[in-house]
């Protein structure tokens, strides 16, 4: 990149990152998505994509100074760079059927060149914990930015999807799906879907599977939760009951439509986790783990890079919903995903790169003011943070 084109880039980042990203709901995916038009949602994505690009990008630059010079963390600040820049060209173009096919093709590019991205993260983190020491501010650092990044990626990539399949030419497989939406979701079979994949991994290396209760009370994000869940529950009773038991007590999955949540509960006998163990489980520093070698490619990873729980948890809170874990050591553990009822209630939640967010990072850790005798000390902020 020339000098010339750097100070540019570095004015139309402070440009945009001025502006708040704008949420929509879920009503206001489907409602457009109705009436469905291409100039309209063009006018709208040419500023909107920039604005999240460039909050984020800010808070890029804010990481603490040894993350940001690994590799790949400097790989995907250049990713987003590319992007940025390709976007901002339509600023100014003029509306006209060129203009929107072009804007098309960009956003397939983009999407297809942050493919990897979360992978990629997840090596910069490894890059650092095999290189520095990390120290608790430097972890509470990561955890805030790799949970905000990994929204606004998640909310990026749902804007990206709807224009594409809206108006990428390309007729989605299902006509009552409006983009990625579908209005008519039925859970149920979601779960089945996510089970019946989750379980053919499980035989693969298990040999054996535990079988799946479902009880009706009343997307695809839904399904990455669901499949996520049902990998850590299935390993969890795999391994609690060793591979010669002959039989599993069963995974129950619970559905409630409530007036105001829609909740899916999954539980396992699967033996749980001491609580002071469950923090970890959302820790994306404790959750990095060694690529698993290609070598033994055969043992199929039921648990992946382990960035399954913190990402399922952001995709269930990105309409503002959650993702929680209740768990009795010794026994089982239940997983609940939250769901929001109500479509106009169902919006977007959005990282906002402003005053708050750059004080995180330059914040250091409170003093303690709780405190037992096994010498660990809380702050107050840590104590509501979890
Ligand atoms: O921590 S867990 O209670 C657990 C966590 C999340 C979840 O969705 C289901 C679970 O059951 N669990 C995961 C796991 C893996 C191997 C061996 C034993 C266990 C216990």
């Amino acid at each position: 990149l020339t000098q010339k084109c750097l100070g540019n880039m570095a004015k139309m980042l402070d440009f945009y990152s001025q502006f708040n990203p704008s949420p929509l709901s879920i009503k206001q995916f489907i409602d457009f998505g109705l009436s469905a038009c291409e100039r309209k949602s063009f006018i709208f994505l040419r500023k909107e994509l920039p604005v999240r690009l460039a909050n984020i990008m800010k808070e890029i630059h804010l990481l603490p100074e040894n993350l940001l010079r690994m590799p790949s963390v400097g790989i995907v600040n250049n990713l987003y760079v590319t992007s940025f820049e390709e976007i901002i060209h339509f600023e100014k173009a003029d509306v006209n059927d060129t203009t929107l096919d072009t804007f098309c093709q960009a956003l397939v590019k983009i999407r297809n060149r942050h493919t990897d991205v979360v992978q990629t993260m997840a090596q910069g983190v490894l890059e650092l914990k095999e290189s520095h020491d990390v120290d608790a501010q430097t972890e509470n650092s990561i955890q805030y930015f790799l949970d905000r990044f990994y929204m606004s990626r998640i909310s990026i990539r749902m804007l990206i999807n709807q224009h594409t399949l809206l108006f990428g030419g390309v007729l989605n497989g299902h006509n009552r799906h409006i983009g990625c939406i579908d209005p008519y979701c039925d859970v149920i079979s979601v779960v089945k879907d996510a089970y019946e994949n989750a379980r053919f991994l499980c035989d693969q290396y298990y040999m054996a599977s535990p079988d799946l209760v479902v009880q009706q009370h009343n997307g695809n994000h839904l399904y990455h939760m669901l499949f996520e869940l049902f990998k850590n529950s299935m390993r969890a009773v795999m391994e609690h009951r060793g591979q010669d038991a002959d039989n599993y007590p069963p995974l129950e999955v619970t559905v409630v439509r409530g007036k105001e949540d829609i909740c899916v509960k999954m539980s396992d006998r699967g033996g749980g986790i001491p609580r002071s163990q469950m923090d970890n489980l959302f820790k994306y520093m404790y959750s990095t783990a060694p690529q698993p070698s290609k070598s033994d490619a055969h043992t199929v990873p039921l648990a992946g890079y382990g960035y399954g729980l913190p990402l399922s948890r952001l995709y269930a809170r990105y309409f503002m919903g959650d993702l929680v874990l209740l768990s009795c050591e010794g026994f089982g553990t239940d997983a609940i995903i939250y769901l929001k009822a109500l479509s106009n209630e169902a919006n977007e939640l959005l990282p906002i790169f402003n005053k708050t967010s750059t004080k995180f990072y330059r914040t250091p850790l409170p003093t303690a003011d709780w405190s037992n005798q096994c010498g660990n000390s809380m702050s107050t902020r840590q104590m509501t943070m979890s």
